[in-house]
């Protein structure tokens, strides 16, 4: 594991769209798996930058979203779909029948999310996954308790994230209480992983996340197995670890 402590949110942000840079100016036909939420929203920007800057070319990306909310049509502001379009794919030269993001208005959503993992198969895996954390420590929509085992799958949302994302709705009522989800174990197979984190209100979680037991009651805990995992923090979120000492442990 490695941990990049930067000063605030926009020093994060330039961060990590700095290792997704990299890695399309390696592969240029990298498989990205992409977040949704409030943080990567400024490292989308600066992925939108180094396109228009002529640094990066989406034409032959691949794209896999992590989650979708269950029963929300993609035209619907609220969908990650629509999140996704604004923030990033109706900006640069990405080719739209590349993207990825489950189908949470599927009829058969256990078809539709084998065929979710099929697809991601089928594209010889993820290069590079860009995870947010919840204030619950999950990642992606893989809530406290959740199976290490599992698949993209049909996930029923934790109170805390329903209150936390409600910040988007009108009211509370409008939050979906279901969404679909890349499972842990689909996570894990990526071949790297950059998480970010802003703000203090993270600050405990990134503390368990690296410090704590790996359990599935703080879902990124996992991390903490995967031979190819980066942080990228600012320093509210971090606030909580000894940088020093994890120095020692881990870089
Ligand atoms: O970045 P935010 O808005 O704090 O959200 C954190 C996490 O919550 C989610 O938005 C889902 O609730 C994830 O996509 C994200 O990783």
């Amino acid at each position: 594991m490695k941990i990049i402590c930067v000063n605030d949110y926009d020093d994060m942000s330039k961060k990590s769209a700095d290792i997704v840079v990299s890695q399309i100016i390696l592969n240029p036909e990298s498989v990205l798996g992409l977040a949704t939420g409030s943080t990567p929203i400024g490292m989308y920007k600066q992925l939108v930058k180094a396109y228009e800057d002529g640094h990066i070319d989406f034409e032959k990306i691949t794209t896999f979203n992590l989650d979708e909310y269950f029963n929300i049509d993609k035209t619907n502001k609220q969908s990650y779909y629509y999140y996704m379009k604004k923030n990033l794919f109706e900006k640069v030269n990405i080719n739209m029948e590349n993207i990825n993001i489950p189908n949470g208005m599927a009829d058969n959503i256990d078809e539709e999310c084998l065929e979710y993992e099929k697809k991601i198969r089928d594209k010889g895996g993820v290069d590079i996954q860009v995870l947010g954390i919840g204030r619950n420590g999950h990642i992606g929509f893989n809530e406290p308790d959740i199976k290490f085992e599992a698949l993209t799958h049909m996930v029923k949302l934790d109170e805390q994230t329903i209150k936390d994302n409600s910040r988007f709705f009108d009211s509370i009522d409008e939050v979906p209480t279901t969404a679909i989800s890349m499972g842990i174990k689909t996570i894990m197979r990526a071949k790297k992983i950059v998480l970010l984190a802003s703000g203090k209100e993270k600050a405990e979680c990134i503390y368990e996340a690296i410090y704590g037991n790996i359990t599935p009651n703080l879902p990124a805990s996992v991390l903490q197995l995967h031979p190819d995992v980066i942080f990228v923090i600012d320093k509210q979120a971090g606030s909580k670890l000894n940088l020093e000492e994890i120095d020692k442990q881990y870089l």
